[in-house]
């Protein structure tokens, strides 16, 4: 996808004199690392790619940053990281505005975007090296044990040698999160770090990450895919179309919204009819269970028409709902990955 600015990982701007070149600070009275208002990103050709946008990051989540392609979250990691300029509102990252405190704040954030800029020719280590090598807060003195105590962290040890091109995409994206974590971080950026991945990889960066976390670091990481973001994120937010829908806590996300009904029955076919009748939309059959959107009313009276039809009735429950049910019940749409 074409942007505005190469991918130069330079943050844009100075910090003036005004901004004290301190320690960002602590998260502050709202204990978010990431706090933005109204921001907002219109391209030059006119699209508006992220519109109005308040997201607040608590310090210690995980928090997934959930859209189908195409609904702006690659343009709002850019800006919380300075790449790009918002066209209005604000960034705070580190209780620090964004991208006026870049060169403050940068060093304290890991980011791995749009995949990890690696030299196929290097080995692993060296591509390590290069990395640490680029970093003026660090001491060459030690450059060794912390690009082993990386590697180490992302199972690499063993690979360490191989040059990056005979990576797998896997091997690749741990290696991009190895330079993130060079140097301690209190927030770690990850642009849709599974993508592109096979089931095994995605169970490797997932687990990954969810240790990343475990020792208190911050995680802010995108990606597309709903059943990702249940198994791995505290928190969420969930966008579509450069807007924001929802966010907190995931087990609250879904917890104002009703989940499917599903019977399990051997008549299948009949139940089907009955619920149709009821009202239950979206009518789903599978092997031996019928589910569907359970209508505003009594559900008891559902089963007992079930009953009275002669289906005879196995199961009868409402499910609990997904992250999925209430992105349907926010949109009226599907959660649609291709965008
Ligand atoms: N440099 C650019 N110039 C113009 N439009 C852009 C630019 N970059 C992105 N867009 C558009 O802005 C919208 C949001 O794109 P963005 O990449 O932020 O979404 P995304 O949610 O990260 O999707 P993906 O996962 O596909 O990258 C899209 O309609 C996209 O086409």
């Amino acid at each position: 996808m074409p942007y505005e600015h190469d991918e130069s990982r330079e943050p844009m701007g100075d910090t003036p004199a005004t901004e004290p070149e301190s320690e960002p600070d602590s998260p502050g009275v709202d204990d978010s690392v990431i706090h933005t208002r109204a921001l907002t990103k219109r391209y030059r050709g006119g699209q508006l790619a992220v519109d109005g946008l308040d997201l607040t990051v608590p310090a210690g989540s995980v928090f997934g940053f959930l859209g189908p392609n195409g609904s702006g979250k690659t343009t709002t990691i850019r800006m919380l990281m300075g790449l790009i300029e918002p066209t209005s509102g604000s960034a705070r990252v580190l209780g620090r505005p964004m991208p006026r405190s870049a060169r403050t704040v940068l060093p304290h954030v890991g980011a791995l975007i749009e995949g990890p800029a690696l030299y196929g020719f290097l080995s692993g280590r060296d591509n390590l090296v290069r990395y640490d090598a680029a970093d003026p807060t660090a001491d060459p003195r030690t450059r060794r044990t912390r690009v082993a105590a990386a590697l180490d962290r992302v199972g690499l040890t063993a690979a360490a040698g191989k040059k990056a091109k005979a990576y797998s995409l896997g091997m690749k994206q741990r290696l991009g999160l190895a330079a993130a974590l060079l140097q301690p971080r209190r927030l770690l950026v990850l642009d849709e770090p599974t993508n592109g991945l096979d089931p095994q990889g995605m169970r490797e960066i997932r687990s990954l990450i969810r240790e990343l976390a475990s020792d208190g670091t911050t995680v802010f990481l995108s990606s597309h895919l709903l059943d990702e973001i249940e198994q791995v994120c505290t928190h969420a937010a969930v966008m579509t179309q450069g807007r924001l829908i929802t966010q907190g806590p995931v087990a609250d996300l879904a917890s104002g919204v009703r989940g499917r009904l599903a019977v399990t029955t051997p008549d299948t076919g009949e139940a089907a009819r009955v619920l149709k009748e009821q009202g239950v939309g979206d009518v789903v059959v599978t092997e031996d269970r019928v589910t569907g959107e359970p209508p505003d009313r009594e559900l008891a009276d559902i089963n007992t028409a079930l009953v009275t039809a002669g289906v005879r009735v196995r199961g009868f429950a409402v499910e609990r709902a997904t992250l999925e049910d209430a992105f349907v019940a926010l949109t009226g749409e599907g959660f649609d990955v291709a965008g």
